[in-house]
């Protein structure tokens, strides 16, 4: 896809993630692998608005080259896409049940959500760090996020929200819906005492889907 096709894609998903409240006011940010750079959704942008043009541009040394002043969170985006790069987007939201996860959870503890459905594990996989608060655009963020990307497409920032990568955008986007219904069913089922996957059913789809 050139770059005026994934601007396109992206200010089409971003509207997407918005009108099915995945995203409010201007929460969130997306970021975007380009052969000469990166592209990365406006600060104070409203992921239900974007301008295809003013999305702004990144340098392949993470300068801002081109479109409107890029989110606060470069740093956030850096360590993921450099920590991955098989990773061709960042998806960050603030969407409720998985905010909500982080708020729960312990920076630090393993599995904040149980393996409960197949898809959860086949977009996301086993490993979702939770990563200490930082304040939004601390570039301290960084290293934390850089070392638990490493083996995780997603993280989740204490109580702030999801980041997500995927191979592409379209990939990146699902896994973060993925994430925040799988955070959704396991606020439902805390403490019901629900079924979860065996670890022999989630080696089956790593091993199959992974
Ligand atoms: O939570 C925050 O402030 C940021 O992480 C965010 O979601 C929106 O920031 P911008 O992308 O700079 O608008
Ligand atoms: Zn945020």
């Amino acid at each position: 896809m050139d770059e005026a096709a994934l601007r396109a894609q992206l200010a089409m998903l971003g509207a997407s993630l918005f009108a099915r409240g995945y995203s409010v006011g201007t929460a969130g940010n997306i970021s975007v692998r380009l052969p000469d750079g990166y592209l990365m959704t406006p600060t104070n942008s409203c992921l239900g608005r974007l301008d295809p043009a003013r999305i702004s541009k990144l340098a392949p040394d993470w300068s801002h080259i081109g479109g409107d002043k890029p989110s606060k969170e470069v740093f956030m985006h850096r360590a993921v896409l450099t920590a991955r790069p098989d990773a061709g987007a960042v998806v960050h939201l603030h969407s409720t049940h998985a905010t909500a996860i982080g708020c729960l959870a312990e920076p630090g503890t393993a599995a904040p959500i149980p393996p409960l459905t197949p898809y959860f594990v086949m977009r996301i996989g086993r490993a979702l760090p939770v990563i200490r608060y930082y304040r939004p655009g601390d570039g301290a963020m960084e290293a934390d996020i850089h070392d638990a990307a490493k083996s995780a497409k997603a993280v989740l920032l204490a109580n702030h929200g999801p980041v997500v990568s995927g191979r592409t955008l379209e990939d990146a986007v699902h896994a973060a819906e993925e994430l925040e219904e799988a955070a959704r069913l396991a606020l439902l089922l805390r403490g019901a005492g629900a079924r979860e996957l065996t670890p022999a059913q989630v080696d089956d789809l790593l091993a199959t889907f992974g």
